[in-house]
This record gives C-alpha cells, structure tokens and sequence, in this order.
C-alpha cells in the first residue's frame, strides 16, 4: 500500500529578476491500496511525472511524505525501495549489458543472490514473453523491448508496489495489450499495488479500479470511473476529465 501525503515540490530556475518557479506539486494525495490498480490520470504538466519520482525516493518533496507499506521512504528509503519496484519514464538500462545482465545487476542491487536473479530473469522473461531478448545487448532496442527490459528489471525482486510512469508511452496495440495483461495478473494473482501514471483516458477506463486526476499539482478528484462520471452527471469520461482537470479558462477555445 502507498500512501502519498501532501507533497509539494517547487522547481527553480535562473537567479534574481529571471527566475522561474513552476510549483509541479501543490499539495498531492492519495491512497493506493493493495490487489488495486490505481491510476494517475492528467493534462500534461499537471506533475504526475514528479509525483512518482517523488514516490520512488528520486527527488525529495519539499513538503508531505509518501509511506510504502507504512515505511516512509524520506527516512528509510532503501528498506521502502526494496518493496518497490520502479518503471520510471527515462527507462534507464545500460546499453553495454544485456537484457538478461541489465535484470540480474538490479536484482543485486536489491540483495539477491546470483543463481535466483538468473532465475526470477528467466520467469519474467517467460511472463512478458521476451526470452528471445534475453542475450541481446539493450543498445538500440526497440521502445517496446526497452519497456519489456525495464518491467522485468523493476520486478525481479518480486516488489509488492509497482510504480509505472507512462508505461504505455511508445508501445504499439499489441505490446500495450500485453502490459495490460501482465498488470491485471500481477493485482489478480499475486496482490499487487500498482500506481501508474497516463493521460490518456482509454487506458484508465481499461484498467483503472482506481483513479486519481491531477491537476495542477493536486488531486482534484478520486474514485472509479463511474464514480467520477456521477460526480460531473456526465455519460462520457473525455467531459468528465475536461471537466474536473481544467480550468474554465484552459477550457476555453
Ligand atoms: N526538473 C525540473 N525542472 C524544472 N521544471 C520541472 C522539472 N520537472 C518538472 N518540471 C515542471 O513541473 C511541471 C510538472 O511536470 P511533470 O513532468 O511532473 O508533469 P506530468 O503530469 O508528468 O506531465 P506529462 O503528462 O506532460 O508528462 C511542469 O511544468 C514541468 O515543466
């Protein structure tokens, strides 16, 4: 279980007169429970990016705090990233190694001893039906096999909360159906948290029990979709979202 408290984050740039402050996170929060796919859906900018590297003890927050299984990850941020596994929007492998040693390295990262990150890596493998990828070096790697590479690599370590920015960015019909199914197993069958981030509404409505819009730092609403849809009295979840995420003025032609 996640539970993300208030954060805010404050970015800066230039000095005296030209500085810049863009205020990415004001105030965010959100609970995601267990065996529950939680969504974070919202315009671009509306700091959903932040939130989770925030999350995943990438950036600290300037305010708020985010517990992982009640551990707070400012205080112990590796007991909580050890329950965590990260899909982060940068992917982040290392072209030099292949898929299967880029999956085995993080597993030893995360304590593991060799032979069963060798073998977690083969099962995953199997699981996101990527084994012919497997002794491939990663460099020049398609987006769908970088994502397939960096999945495996976030769940070797068999985390109870998986945390996925935009996972489906890049991947085509068949790669985003079978990341879909691979999610639903993982909350089905073996009880998983999973937040991820998106924009885009399809892919709540596919997949989201639960869903957080964000909007300009903060969480404007919560619930399933139908439970948002009541809130705006609306049959489609494209007005819904207009709705509830932007402003009049932003709505405006
Ligand atoms: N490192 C940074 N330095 C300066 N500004 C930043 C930084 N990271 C994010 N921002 C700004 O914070 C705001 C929120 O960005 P963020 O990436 O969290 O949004 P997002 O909801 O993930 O957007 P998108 O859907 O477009 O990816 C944006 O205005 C962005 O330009």
């Amino acid at each position: 279980m996640i539970e993300v408290q208030g954060l805010q984050k404050r970015f800066s740039s230039g000095r005296g007169r030209t500085a810049r402050h863009v205020l990415a996170a004001d105030g965010v929060g959100f609970v995601a429970a267990d065996a529950c796919i939680t969504g974070l859906l919202g315009p671009n900018g509306a700091g959903k990016t932040t939130t989770l590297r925030i999350v995943a003890g990438m950036i600290p927050p300037d305010a708020g705090r985010v517990l992982v299984d009640g551990i707070d990850v400012a205080r112990e941020p590796q007991r909580a990233l050890g329950r965590m596994g990260v899909l982060s929007d940068s992917r982040g492998l290392y072209p030099r190694l292949t898929a299967q040693e880029n999956i085995v390295y993080y597993g030893r990262l995360q304590g593991m001893a060799r032979p069963a990150a060798h073998q977690r890596a083969q099962a995953l493998a199997q699981v996101l039906d990527m084994v012919p990828l497997l002794d491939r070096r990663t460099e020049g790697f398609s987006q769908g096999e970088r994502m397939k590479t960096a999945l495996a690599r976030a769940l070797v370590h068999d985390p109870p909360n998986i945390i996925l920015d935009e996972p489906t960015n890049g991947l085509d019909v068949l790669a985003t159906r079978a990341l879909r199914e691979t999610l639903r197993r993982l909350r089905d069958d073996e009880g998983k948290c999973i937040v991820f981030s998106t924009h885009i509404m399809q892919e709540v409505q596919r997949l989201c029990d639960h869903v957080v819009l964000v909007s300009h730092g903060r969480a404007v609403a919560r619930g399933t979709v139908a439970e948002l849809m009541a809130q705006t009295g609306g049959s489609d979840f494209e007005d819904t979202f207009v709705q509830l995420a932007f402003t009049d003025e932003e709505r405006a032609p």
